[in-house]
Order: structure tokens, then sequence, then C-alpha cells
């Protein structure tokens, strides 16, 4: 097989092996060095020496811009599990396709349907399909994003109103800042940087924009798998970028190879029509409530083991040389620790155990229940019916379907013992593990353009969060993956006071602009 055979071969195979033979990767390098001698010597030079030296001048000059735009994305509360709040999330999906069209990309809105939420059937936002270029010569890159948030409140904790970006200490707070706004609109800038020192992008683009994302991503894949593929959006795709996640600490970059799936359930008991008063109805009832408690005390033990039999069965074994690669990351467990103001870690704050329980291990969190009442003031009600909520971070081999009959027989047959005359219902949502090899040539890109912005090489990582739609972009565009995070380790998405670092997303701006231009320079 000839070089160029084996190079063709190469980038086009879909890599479902965690590694690719070192000697495929020395051939990629040295094709890769006389492909750009060879072809565009002069170009290549000029370029690497003065464009992008140049767009993060642009960059610089137009940090207040950047921060406007965030300020204004931040301003649509695009919540996606409440649905009061379903016309802010179809606003944003427009804004985002106004700002699209601003950098020359054609985009359609591409409609999901509905959802079922108590028996009523509730639309969907559309999903935002874009493309940006079509030279043939050209790499493609389709870039998936989200523009949904989760819920925020100031009467949650939040120094400031959650959705009016607040400027503090080189921090800009506000709900969706760094989850996933801020690199969301990066991805805008960083393309406007390359127009505005008059020089044409090095890649195609192609745009997977969703508002669904912290709820499921709820007809997502079906968009993907049965229009998309079928109509041949993937079929120009050479690699898929998300930014969607974060670094591991706040000072060291790093490159996302895994994440964790999710099987998120919700567990009903009901024992009465409606809530009931305590001083009329108390001892004369069996209590919903506490049927709930009962049932989901049983889940995890004090030291995070989860009890349902059966679960860690399925877990991918450890191997020796996955087990090295936990000693080099860049993690302190004591800063973790004061980070979150904890006493105390699980895995007795051993790095290489955090971080495995972190990533490659499944965890159960109890998050809360509908139905109590969780205001303040002693309130003296009997609930009638509550909601438990509970979700299990997945991890490689353990299948979605087969965590959910675990969990609902576990759920069985404690309801059983419990012998309660009320009504229990558990219904689940999940989404699939996804890892990706870090040795691809589409990796070294990116950690190249990071080294440059950050002047040290990035951690290859995995992260404990979820992004359902990873694995379905990896199997409908049988390309490689890649997650190029934006924000720090103490970007506190989801919770209150979420912030992103001016710096992160300034530097992510240039990060972003010199990731088209080393994956431009990818031989196709
Ligand atoms: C990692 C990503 N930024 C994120 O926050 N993902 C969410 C996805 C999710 C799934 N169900 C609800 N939200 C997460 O990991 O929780
Ligand atoms: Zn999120
Ligand atoms: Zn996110």
């Amino acid at each position: 097989m000839t070089l160029i055979n084996t190079l063709f071969r190469y980038s086009h195979f879909r890599l479902t092996a965690n590694r690719v033979s070192s000697i495929a990767i020395n051939n990629l390098k040295a094709q890769h060095k006389s492909y750009s001698i060879d072809l565009k010597k002069d170009q290549v030079k000029m370029a690497s020496e003065k464009l992008l030296p140049q767009i993060f001048k642009f960059v610089d000059q137009n940090v207040d811009s950047y921060k406007k735009l965030l300020k204004e994305a931040v301003a649509i509360p695009s919540v996606s599990c409440d649905v009061t709040y379903r016309d802010d999330c179809i606003r944003m999906v427009h804004w985002m396709q106004d700002k699209l069209k601003e950098v020359g990309a054609t985009s359609e809105l591409r409609d999901v349907g509905f959802q079922t939420i108590d028996g009523k059937e509730v639309k969907l936002p559309p999903v935002l399909v874009g493309v940006l270029g079509n030279d043939s010569k050209k790499n493609t890159i389709c870039i998936y994003g989200h523009l949904d948030v989760q819920p925020a409140l100031k009467s949650d904790g939040w120094e400031t109103e959650p959705f009016e970006l607040q400027e503090r200490n080189g921090k800009l707070y506000g709900r969706g800042s760094t989850d996933d706004k801020g690199p969301v609109l990066g991805w805008l800038h960083a393309i406007n940087a390359y127009k505005g020192v008059g020089e044409e992008l090095p890649v195609n683009l192609k745009f997977v924009f969703e508002c669904m994302e912290e709820s499921g991503s709820e007809g997502l894949d079906a968009l993907l798998i049965e229009q998309l593929k079928p109509e041949g959006f993937f079929n120009t795709v050479d690699y898929v970028c998300i930014s969607d996640n974060y670094w591991l600490g706040t000072t060291k970059p790093c490159i996302t190879y895994g994440l964790r799936g999710i099987s998120y359930y919700f567990l009903e008991v009901e024992c009465a029509k409606m809530d009931l008063h305590s001083g009329v109805y108390g001892g004369t009832v069996h209590e919903a409530m506490s049927d709930l408690i009962y049932l989901m005390d049983q889940l995890v033990d004090k030291d995070g083991k989860i009890l349902i039999s059966g679960i860690y069965d399925s877990v991918a074994p450890l191997t020796e040389n996955e087990k090295k690669l936990y000693t080099t990351i860049d993690f302190d467990p004591e800063a973790y620790r004061k980070s979150i103001g904890a006493d105390k870690l699980a895995q007795n704050g051993v790095k290489e155990q955090l971080l495995m329980h972190r990533w490659r291990y499944p965890s159960l969190s109890l998050h809360g229940i509908e139905g109590a009442a969780f205001q303040p003031g002693a309130k003296t009600v009997i609930p009638g019916k509550v909601i438990g909520k509970f979700s299990i971070r997945l991890v490689p081999n353990q299948e979605p379907e087969e965590i959910e009959q675990l969990v609902f027989d576990y759920i069985n047959k404690k309801w059983k013992e419990r012998g309660s005359p009320n009504k229990m219902r558990i219904t689940a949502q999940s989404g699939r593990a996804w890892t990706e090899n870090p040795d691809h040539p589409h990796y070294q890109a990116a950690a190249r353009a990071t080294k440059l912005i950050y002047q040290t090489d990035p951690d290859m990582s995995r992260e404990g969060g979820s992004i359902p739609v990873t694995i379905t972009l990896q199997e409908a565009s049988g390309k490689n993956v890649l997650l190029l995070p934006m924000g720090a380790g103490d970007d506190m998405a989801h919770s209150q006071n979420e912030k992103i670092n001016v710096r992160n997303y300034i530097e992510g701006i240039k990060l972003f602009a010199a990731y088209l231009y080393e994956v431009g320079k990818l031989p196709k």
C-alpha cells in the first residue's frame, strides 16, 4: 500500500478501537510534513508566522464586542427543562441563526417534533443546522453546541441576576456563560476573526446547534440518523468538534476523549389525589413521601457505592495501561476539595481513585423531589404525589437498556419488600457513554493549537459529565470526534454563580481559530 493510500484510508477509517498503530501515526507525520513543504511552502510559512498572530491581535482588539454578544445570549433564559421557557428556547435558536447569517453561513431550522409532558404534547425547539464553505480541497469540521441552559434563580444563591452577565474580577458571571453559550459564541468570533484579517477560513464548517441538551437532547438523534445522515449531511464531514466541557483544573488546558453517559430516573409515589393537612390527615394515610425516602435510601451507600444488584458487572475492566494514564494527569485533590468547600472527599482523596470514579466508574446521585415542600417555612403538608429524581452516570460497556432493567427490577423488589398500598411508577431516559481515540491526528492538531495558545501540552482527559449526542455524531459521521474545552474546572456549570473567566473566553476564541488552522493543514 502506498503512503498516500495509507493516509487516505486512515483519515476515513472509523476508529472504534481506542488505539491506532504508532506506525500509521509516524507515516502520517512524515506525509503531513512533506505535504506542507511541497505544495504550499511559502503560503504555509507565511500563514504560520503571520496569520495566527494577526488573528490573535484582532481578537484582543475586539474583547468588548465579544463580552457584549455573550451578554445578549445570556439574557435569553433558554431553560430547556421548564416548558414555561419554551418560547425563550425558540427565540434563542432564532437569535443564533441570525448570528450564523452574519458570519456568512447558510442555515435552516429543523423541526424535531413534540415532547410529551404530563400527557400533553409540547413543541420542541428547532435544531439549527448550518453550513459555511464547500471547498472540496478543504477539510470539513462539524461543530456541535447547545443553546439551552439549566434553570437558575437569584434566590438559589446567586450573587447577581443569573440572566444578566456581570463582570467581576476577570470573570463573567451568568447562566450559560461557560455551558454552553460562551463556547458556541467562541466559534462565531473565531470565524469572524479570519474575516477581520481578510483571510478565508482554512476549513469548511457544518453546524448543529440544539436547545434541548440539558434535557436529554430530545428529537436530536432522530434528526441526525433518520434525516441528516440519509440526506448526505455527513458525507463531506472529516472531523467533529464539540466545545461543551471544561478543563480538569483551573490552569492547565486539556482535550477530552471520553464522557460518561447518563440514565436519569423519575420515581413517582402517589398516596392521595391532593396534598393533605398533616393535622387533619396525619396518622390515617400511608404517606407517599415516606415510601419515596425509603426507596431512595436503598440506592447508594454513604461512600457512594451503588447498591443496585449487578450494576458494576458490565463496567469495562481497568487495564494496566489505562491505570498508568491517571498518574500523569495534572490534578490536585486538595485544591479541588477547597474549591467546592467540602470537608473531605470520597475515595480517601486519592488522586487516581478520584479521577477513575469521576471518569470510568458509574456514580449514582440523588437530585431532588418534586412535590415536596422544599420552600422555606414550616409547611405542614402531606404531599399527595412526590417524584424522586436520581441519575446514574454510565461508563463504557454499560448499555442503557440493561442498566434501566436492573434499576427497575431492583426498585420493584424493594417496593414489594416495603409492602405499601400506594401507587409507584418509575420511568427513565438514558444516553450512552462515549470514548474516542486520542492518538488520532485530529487530537494532535488540537494539541498543537492548544500549545500555541497556552504554551503547554494539554492533558488528554476524560470527563464525568454527559453530552448524549456525542456518540450519535461519532456513529453518524464515522469520523473522529474531539472535545475542545474553553472553560475552567471551577466554572460551576449547572450551579450557582456559573462563570467563564475572561481569559478562558478570549484565549478560547484564539484556540478555536488556531484549531481551525491546524485542522486545515491535515491531509485531505
Ligand atoms: C457536559 C455538558 N456540558 C453537560 O452539562 N451535560 C449535561 C447533560 C444532561 C443530561 N441530562 C441532563 N443534562 C450533564 O452532564 O448533566
Ligand atoms: Zn450542562
Ligand atoms: Zn453543556
